[in-house]
């Protein structure tokens, strides 16, 4: 079987990949995330995705390598991981009694060629006050994350419901990629 690179410093990506139960090694690429104007947040996830899996790929030219990223969009608002606390509080104070779209891009690198694909998810807030604003950035949380949010924390508190693939918002569309690594061969180790 040919080895399988996660081009990706993201833990959640990571666990996930140990979820289901692959053999694989992390190599994090260092790519400065910069797409063009004009896109669409699925052409944006993707766009980055490939650029993330690409520099990887290009020094190890016999492996699959997965790249991956994910962005909240709102309105006409492409937002990724907030800089500081001010930032953090201006996107949930923009999220809250609202609905928002996670999309995560996912791109396959390997000699055979490579492959993207995307999944769309709808996160409804809670309305969310001040308060409950300050307690959450104070939780440290919103700051490695795209909208200032982890579904699977803290963050939980501030969901109301989803609508589509729970673990793409977390950070990969695991069922979707599981498919797309078996038919390049990759399955999980049981
Ligand atoms: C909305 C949301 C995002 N996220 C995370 C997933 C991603 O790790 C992060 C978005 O940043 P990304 O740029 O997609 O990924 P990353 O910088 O963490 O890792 P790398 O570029 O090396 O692949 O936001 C959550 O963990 N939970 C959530 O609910």
């Amino acid at each position: 079987m040919k080895s399988f690179i996660l081009a990706s410093g993201s833990p959640r990506r990571k666990e996930l990949l140990e979820q289901a139960h692959y053999s694989f090694s992390v190599k994090t690429s260092h790519v400065i995330e910069k797409v063009e104007e004009g896109l669409s947040p699925a052409e944006v996830v993707q766009q980055l995705a490939s650029q993330k899996a690409e520099e990887v790929w290009k020094k190890n030219k016999e492996a699959i390598v997965l790249g991956s990223d994910t962005v909240v969009a709102f309105g006409d608002e492409i937002l990724g991981k907030p800089e500081d606390k001010e930032e953090a509080q201006a996107m949930l104070t923009m999220l809250s009694g609202h609905t928002h779209s996670v999309y995560t891009g996912v791109a396959l690198y390997s000699q055979e060629g490579n492959k993207m694909f995307y999944e769309k998810t709808d996160v409804e807030f809670y309305s969310l006050s001040d308060d409950d604003i300050a307690m959450y950035i104070r939780s440290g949380e919103p700051f490695d994350k795209a909208g200032s949010y982890g579904i699977q924390g803290f963050g939980a508190y501030l969901v109301k419901r989803i609508i589509g693939d729970y673990f793409a918002v977390v950070g990969l569309p695991i069922a979707k990629t599981m498919r797309e690594l078996q038919k390049l061969g990759i399955t999980p180790n049981m």
